[in-house]
């Protein structure tokens, strides 16, 4: 089973001055099951929309998305945001931690409706792989920002999803932290057989992975608009 099939999938948004823009138009885009693809593409292009829509924070206005044999198209909004916490793992440019809560409890929001919250040990032994064991009681604003990343990938780990989305998660860490989170998120992903999809900006970092898909190439709206 493939892990993502994208098929005649566009989206459009409204524009400011009026009409609509189209931003993406994609006839066929598939990842294997444990596969491990980089996106690349210019900015502007379409990529935090792709992967916002993959995670069903968007909906498209046509086309489908299935995940791990569920179409998400065809849920509704609760529908698609269980599915999320079960299904998708989603690493954010800027990590969205709960400044309220400890690092555990965060990782343990991630398992909230997931296959992970059956397993009592799992946050501890998630933060225990990304070298946080010791800062499990300290807030975000406690941590550095790379360690706030790494909590980040605990959480999106937690419930042991079939897709991780990463936008650019090492945009805002130093290039040592960077290197120590790229190791950590393939070889994550190597263990659980988790198959993912990162946007990078980095050519360093699209050289990491077998697969490196420029959008540009998939996205037949590239460059152009209709009003
Ligand atoms: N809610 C919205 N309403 C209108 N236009 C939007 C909206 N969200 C995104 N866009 C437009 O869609 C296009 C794609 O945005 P997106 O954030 O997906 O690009 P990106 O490839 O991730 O860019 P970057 O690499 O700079 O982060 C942009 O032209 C943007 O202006």
């Amino acid at each position: 089973m493939k892990a993502l099939e994208i098929t005649d999938l566009v989206k459009t948004f409204d524009q400011p001055g009026g009409g609509r823009l189209t931003v993406l138009d994609v006839s066929s885009f598939q990842i294997s099951a444990g596969e491990q693809v980089a996106l690349i593409g210019e900015s502007g292009g379409g990529k935090t929309t792709l992967l916002h829509l993959i995670a069903g924070l968007l909906t498209p206005d046509t086309g489908s998305i299935r995940l791990a044999g569920t179409e998400l198209t065809k849920l509704s909004e609760q529908g698609r945001d269980r599915f999320r916490a079960s299904a998708i793992g989603y690493v954010f440019q800027t990590f969205n931690l709960l400044p309220a809560f400890t690092a555990i409890e965060n990782v343990r929001l991630g398992m909230t409706f997931g296959h992970g919250h059956h397993d009592p040990n799992r946050a501890m032994d998630l933060l225990d792989r990304v070298g946080l064991a010791d800062r499990a009681h300290y807030r975000p604003s406690q941590l550095s920002v790379g360690q706030q990343q790494r909590v980040a990938i605990a959480r999106a780990l937690a419930g042991k999803p079939k897709l991780l989305l990463a936008d650019e998660p090492t945009a805002n860490v130093d290039p040592v932290s960077a290197e120590s989170v790229l190791d950590l998120i393939h070889q994550s992903c190597e263990e659980e057989n988790l198959a993912m999809l990162m946007v990078t900006h980095s050519m360093e970092v699209a050289q990491r992975f077998e697969r490196v898909e420029s959008l540009e190439k998939i996205n037949h709206a590239f460059s152009h608009s209709e009003s």
